[in-house]
């Protein structure tokens, strides 16, 4: 077995551990980044990047069916040429991937390894097949996570997806049901849906994409139906692989949502995006003596990445990305390589890194965001006294939104009592992953509502919907007057 010796040791070559080996480096030189999968980062080869392309063919094809209502007329049928989508998004993802590699690929070979790794004491790890052992003093668990779903989905055999296999594919399937209409589900369902792929979502507890506020939820889950057949509450009697002339697919058995009648379809796959698990379970995590939560994720601090020993004494162990379970998201996993690579590098002087205010935006259609604070933190913080108010606007009068036939959804902002601090906003509406960053920098800057109506807006603009939002809030607040309907002065459909 070959022996090597580390301060530092990175397992992933994820967005977080890019972020962690850069951020180490400026403080030693012996780190080594260990990768047991392909290089090339889950974001640009199997999430953010291909589904967003996948998402853009989809919008194409909306735009082009829906150009009626504004009097463009399409001569004939659309149609989707289901290879040259995929041709394209695989195209365009390898660019983004090849981008990737080319800068792993300048980091020094002597400081990566390939090969899953595993702890063996708390000071060292196994690579591959007994064929490293690397000491290290401090470690970066950077591992990132893999869908979940539950067991009777095997049902489904070699039907059963997930998001890796659908970029995978040369052509658009028939059919597809989707199970868990969260952010991946919505996403990938809808751009399916979109591309001329029947789909059926499946979900369970009322959940819709990140959304908290029920009056939001329930806005877009009569959104949704107006196009696709949701069921975030579904009842799901029987998952089947089939056989048949048509091939194989798989046979699922469920109770029609307004019918209540019993259905059994036949579908090309069962796409399972019922949420990620973190990858520590296969680490023999054990051996690092580590205080757990009851998920088996190491209990760590949110500002430094730092791990606790079992006795409640800080380790030697960092965890960053999606391996921490906390916020899975891109910006958030290089934000947590990075802190954790620059106090494992200045170890034992740990600093606490800058956490940025947190935004998630959905890529669906509309959009959905959510910024801040969410309801359930700011009833569980102000809610027993009263604390906060809430301010919306709905965009189905939104002057610019309608202009643009993208009027549907609308946008709740949360702010506190007394102070007309900005606590929070849940979006699900046209153009929110803009919205979300003009809310989620007035958040961190801890600007007041009152601040916020200070700023300037256009006319005609969709920010003009946030601002009738802000108005609702500020007079809720008792911070300013009750808002006008169809205030002249804030120009036409504000
Ligand atoms: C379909 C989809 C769409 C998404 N869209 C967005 C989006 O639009 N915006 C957004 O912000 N986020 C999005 N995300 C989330 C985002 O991709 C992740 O939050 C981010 O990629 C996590 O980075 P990471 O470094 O933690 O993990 P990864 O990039 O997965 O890196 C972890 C690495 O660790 C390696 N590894 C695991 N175990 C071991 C081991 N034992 N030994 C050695 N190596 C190991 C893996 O092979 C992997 O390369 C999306 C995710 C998916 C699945
Ligand atoms: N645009 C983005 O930023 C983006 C895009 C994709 C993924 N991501 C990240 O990836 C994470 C994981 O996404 P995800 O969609 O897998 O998880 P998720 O937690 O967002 O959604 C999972 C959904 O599946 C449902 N579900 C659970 N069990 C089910 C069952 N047996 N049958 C039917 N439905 C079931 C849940 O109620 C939930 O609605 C997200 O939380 C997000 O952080 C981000």
């Amino acid at each position: 077995m070959n022996e090597r010796q580390v301060e530092v040791a990175i397992i992933g070559a994820g967005s977080a551990g890019l972020g962690a080996y850069r951020a180490a480096k400026a403080h030693t030189d012996s780190v080594v980044m260990i990768e047991g999968g392909p290089y090339g980062t889950t974001c640009a080869r199997v999430g953010c990047m291909p589904s967003k392309l996948l998402i853009s063919a989809a919008e194409a094809a909306h735009h082009a069916r829906d150009a009626g209502p504004f009097g463009i007329e399409i001569q004939g049928e659309v149609k989707v040429n289901g290879r040259a989508v995929m041709e394209r998004i695989k195209r365009e993802r390898d660019r983004f991937v090849g981008f990737v590699i080319e800068s792993i690929e300048g980091i020094p070979s002597h400081d990566r390894l390939r090969g899953n790794a595993r702890f063996e004491t708390a000071n060292s790890l196994i690579i591959g097949d007994n064929e490293t052992r690397v000491t290290f003093e401090r470690v970066i668990i950077a591992t990132g996570s893999r869908p979940s779903y539950p067991g009777f989905f095997d049902n489904a055999g070699d039907r059963l997806i997930i998001n890796d296999n659908v970029f995978e594919w040369n052509d658009l399937p028939e059919s597809v049901a989707v199970f868990g209409p969260g952010v991946i589900g919505l996403e990938l369902g809808q751009a399916l849906s979109r591309l001329g792929v029947r789909i059926r979502m499946f979900g369970v507890g009322g959940a819709i994409g990140p959304l908290r506020d029920e009056t939001i939820r329930a806005n877009a889950d009569r959104v949704f139906n107006e196009e696709f057949y949701l069921d975030p509450d579904a009842k799901v009697e029987k998952i089947e692989r089939v056989e048949d002339d048509n091939g194989a697919g798989v046979e699922i058995t469920f109770i029609e949502r307004s019918s209540e009648a019993r259905l059994t379809e036949r579908f090309d796959y069962l796409l399972a995006a019922t949420g990620r698990r973190p990858n520590v379970d296969s680490l023999n995590i054990d051996a690092l003596n580590l205080k757990l939560d009851e998920r088996g994720v190491p209990v760590f601090n949110r500002h430094t990445l730092q791990t606790r020993l079992a006795d409640d004494q800080p380790s030697n162990v960092f965890i960053a990305g999606d391996a921490n379970n906390d916020l899975p998201l891109l910006h958030e996993a290089s934000d947590e390589g990075r802190i954790a690579g620059d106090n494992a590098g200045r170890f034992p002087e740990v600093r606490a890194g800058h956490r940025k205010s947190t935004i998630a935006v959905v890529f669906s259609d509309p959009q959905m965001a959510t910024i801040g604070l969410s309801t359930a933190e700011i009833e569980q913080r102000y809610g027993a006294c009263d604390c906060y108010a809430t301010g919306e606007v709905d965009f189905t009068g939104q002057g610019r939104s309608r202009v643009m036939r993208m009027n549907k959804g609308m946008l709740r902002v949360y702010g506190e009592q007394g102070t007309g601090l900005l606590l929070g906003a849940e979006i699900f509406g046209p153009r929110a992953e803009h919205l979300a960053h003009l809310l989620a920098w007035a958040h961190q800057q801890r600007m007041t509502i009152e601040q916020m109506l200070e700023m300037p807006f256009y006319h005609p603009v969709i920010e003009e919907g946030l601002r009738t939002a802000l108005r609702d809030l500020n007079a809720n607040l008792q911070l300013g007057p009750a808002i006008v309907e169809r205030c002249m002065e804030c120009g036409p459909g504000d």
